[in-house]
This record gives C-alpha cells, structure tokens and sequence, in this order.
C-alpha cells in the first residue's frame, strides 16, 4: 500500500505542486499533505489509516458530515438511470424550485459546474445588463480563481502570497476596483469619484477566504443602499455562506437583498456544482432567454442535482442550524479559554457553522488585522492539532467548518488536543 509521502512523490511529478488546487498543499504550513482513503461523519482517514476530525469538510460542501447515507443513496439510486444527458431533466427543475424556494431574492437561477463559472457569469451579467464595465470586490475576499477576481485576491492567493496574479492582463484587472472589507467610508468615496462606471459589487457577506470575518453592523445594508443609488448591482458570493450560515444564507441571516446571488458546495452535496440566480428581470437576459451567453456540457448534471436535492432535505430539518451554530460555539469558546488558560493571544469569529481561529488578542474585523495574526504560531499549532489527529485548514486565512455530524465527543478530544498543542508550544 502507498503512504502519503510515497503518493506526494508521485504526485509533485506530474501534478504542479503535487496537487489539483493549491489549498490542498501544505505550502505555507510546511510539510506534505496526507492522502484521503476514505470519509465518514465528521472524519477522514488518511492512506496509511490515520483518523482525523475534519474542520475543512471538502472546502465547505460537507455541512451533513461526509458519506451520508441519504446523500450517498441518492446518487446511487440515479446513476443507474445514466450519468450525463444534454437535455434537461427532472432533477434540474427540482433543484431551481428548491433554491428559489429557500432563498427569496432568487426568482430564476442558472446552474454550472463551480463556484467559479457561478460568479464569472454573474458579473457577465452585471456588465450585460447595466452596460458598464467596472466591478468592485474586497482586499481578501475569494471568488474563484476568474481573471476579474485574481486582485488583491483571498484564499489560496492570499495564503501563497499573491493576491494579485500574474497571466492577468492589466486591461481585465483594471476594470476590478478593490476596496477594504467592511469599511462603509471607503465604499462611499469610491462610489461617489466611479459610481456611475460600476456595473456590480461582488461580496462574500462573510468574508471567508482570509480567514472568518462577519461583516460589522449596518455594512452591507449600507453596500446595499450604495449600489441603489448607483445603479449598480449588488451580488452576494454566497457559494460558502449560502446553506451554511442559515438555510437562506447571509442574505437571510442579515436581512439584506441582493441582485444577484452564486452559490456552490453545499448545493452540489459534494458534486462539483454552481448556480447563480436573481431577480427574474436580470435572470431573462441570458441565454437563450436573452443575448447574455453562458453555457455548460455537464450543467445540471443529474448526478451532481440529485447529491446537492438530498443535502438541501437534509438541511431543513426543524433547528438544524441552531444546533449547528450551537455547536460552533462551543468549539469556538473552547478553543478561547484553552487559549486563554495557555495565556495564548487568541480571538474567535463565527457565524453559524462557518468560524475562524486568530493568534491575536483582538477581534478582527477588517483584512489588515486578520494579515497581523500571528502565521508562524498557526503553523506550529496546525501541525500539533494535525499529529493529535485534528484536520484544520492548512492555512492561517482560510475559514473551518463543522457539520452536524461532529459530536460532542469530537469537540472533546479537538479541545484536547489543542490543550496539549497550546502547551507544546508555550
Ligand atoms: C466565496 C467563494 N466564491 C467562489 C469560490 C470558488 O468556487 P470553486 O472552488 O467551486 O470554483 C469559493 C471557493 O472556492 C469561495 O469560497
Ligand atoms: N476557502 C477556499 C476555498 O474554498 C477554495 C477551495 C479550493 O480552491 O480548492
């Protein structure tokens, strides 16, 4: 049988940096990813048969634990009717209704294969509809890897240290204006010198690419009210928040609305899956209803539909969410005062099932702070949880996740282990 080193060895042979995104690769925390054999509940096993308790859950999708029995047998039971079709079929209008159903500012909604391809497109939309040709998005915040959105970019390009990347011509990239995370000032001065050139402001209403950060109070009502009086449209990034900070998302959760909306992961229930959906007017402009063209081979896959109609079942059960937010706070509060015991400086953000560990004593609130938290204290800590077989983010500016499969128990033993971390390292 390989081992994880044996695998990487291969891998960084024939794979750039040894992986297919690079998230997954240890760059910045040092040393080599494990490979995964196999996931359950709140768990994955590695090649060689270790167990970790995973916060990453797949980057998001998994919020139902990985390897339900309900989403796992709903693939089952399709993929004996075909894999792909290239027609519609049933489970593509099931899974419109469901979205629109859950979220309201969604009257019509597009399905694609990525997060990605969901907010590119929407931005294609926002300049279609509007015809202007600047958007605006946040230092930190991640939308996939579309060339508007590699500046000034979160995730892994935050991470790796080049939030701006290159093979981005500069005529594209001069088109994104980028702004600080939940500064409302700094929106109004900019709205006010380039409102009327701005097609859409593209937002993660929790920014969760340069680590777990809430938007402050009254801040995206005020991108709201910017956008109206500018003419421009308000599109929510909702491919982490949505179905996972509330069964409607941030938009539900801070009661604002926006234009347009893209989701991903959870919807695909661990199928490569996207959508981007809005108000009906907007929506009819693409094609073939309108002349705004996107378009897919496998979009609407029916696998893909009936993995993400199982997760969205499951999610509404009565008071999923606040066991899930229940259970965020007991590890976030957990990892407080054993962080607090270790005399650690240490701060935690959550917002239902998403949160975000700090080594500083502060509360982040904006992208410059959550860049001053100590990464070389996170590195040490992410390979002590790692040994202790506790799975984090492999990257100080990423946020974790639970899912309702993780147990008291889990927490348990993840605060343990921190307890043990904490002291190895003090
Ligand atoms: C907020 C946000 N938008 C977009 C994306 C891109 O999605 P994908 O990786 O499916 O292309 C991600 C994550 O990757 C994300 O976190
Ligand atoms: N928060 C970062 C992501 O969700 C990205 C996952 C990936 O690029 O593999």
């Amino acid at each position: 049988m390989s081992t994880n080193h044996e695998l990487f060895q291969r891998a960084r042979q024939l794979m750039p940096g040894g992986v297919n995104s690079p998230v997954r690769a240890f760059k910045s925390v040092g040393g080599e990813p494990f490979f995964t054999a196999r996931a359950d509940g709140a768990c994955l096993w590695d090649v060689e048969g270790r167990r970790y308790i995973d916060y990453v859950g797949s980057w998001g999708p998994m919020i139902v634990g990985h390897n339900h029995p309900a989403v796992r047998e709903a693939v089952a039971r399709v993929i004996k009717d075909g894999l792909s079709f290239g027609t519609p079929c049933p489970a593509e209008v099931a899974m419109a209704e469901t979205i629109a159903k859950l979220v309201p500012s969604v009257d019509m909604v597009r399905m694609v294969n990525s997060g990605t391809e969901a907010t590119m497109s929407a931005i294609r939309l926002a300049r279609g509809a509007t015809g202007r040709a600047k958007i605006v998005k946040f230092e930190g915040c991640y939308h996939g890897h579309g060339d508007s959105f590699l500046v000034k970019a979160g995730s892994g390009a935050l991470t790796f240290g080049v939030p701006t990347s290159p093979g981005v011509p500069k005529a594209n990239a001069d088109l994104t204006l980028t702004l600080p995370y939940n500064d409302l000032d700094a929106a109004k001065a900019l709205f006010a010198e380039q409102g009327s050139e701005i097609a859409g402001l593209i937002i993660e209403p929790v920014a969760g690419n340069m680590n777990c950060i809430p938007p402050v109070d009254g801040y995206l009502q005020g991108l709201r009210e910017l956008c109206t009086r500018h003419g421009a449209l308000l599109i929510f990034d909702e491919v982490m928040t949505g179905f996972r900070v509330a069964l409607g998302g941030a938009q539900a959760l801070y009661g604002v609305t926006p234009d347009l909306t893209t989701f991903g992961k959870i919807i695909g229930g661990g199928m490569p899956v996207g959508a981007y959906g809005g108000r009906r007017e907007l929506m009819e402009q693409i094609a073939p209803a309108g002349p705004i063209y996107q378009a897919g081979t496998l979009s609407g896959n029916p696998v893909a539909m009936a993995a993400g109609l199982a997760m969205l079942e499951l999610i509404q059960a009565p008071g999923f969410y606040d066991t899930l937010a229940a259970r965020t706070r007991l590890l976030c509060d957990g990892f407080q005062s054993v962080a607090d015991g270790a005399g650690m400086p240490f701060s935690t953000n959550r917002v239902g099932g998403m949160f975000g560990l700090f080594f500083t004593a502060q509360k982040v609130t904006s992208y410059a702070q959550a860049t001053t938290a100590d990464t070389t204290l996170f590195n040490r800590f992410f390979h002590g949880m790692l040994k202790r077989g506790v799975y984090l983010a492999p990257s100080a500016f990423e946020a974790g996740f639970l899912s309702s499969a993780h147990s008291d128990q889990d927490i348990a033993d993840t605060l343990q282990a921190a307890r043990e971390t904490l002291a190895e390292l003090g």
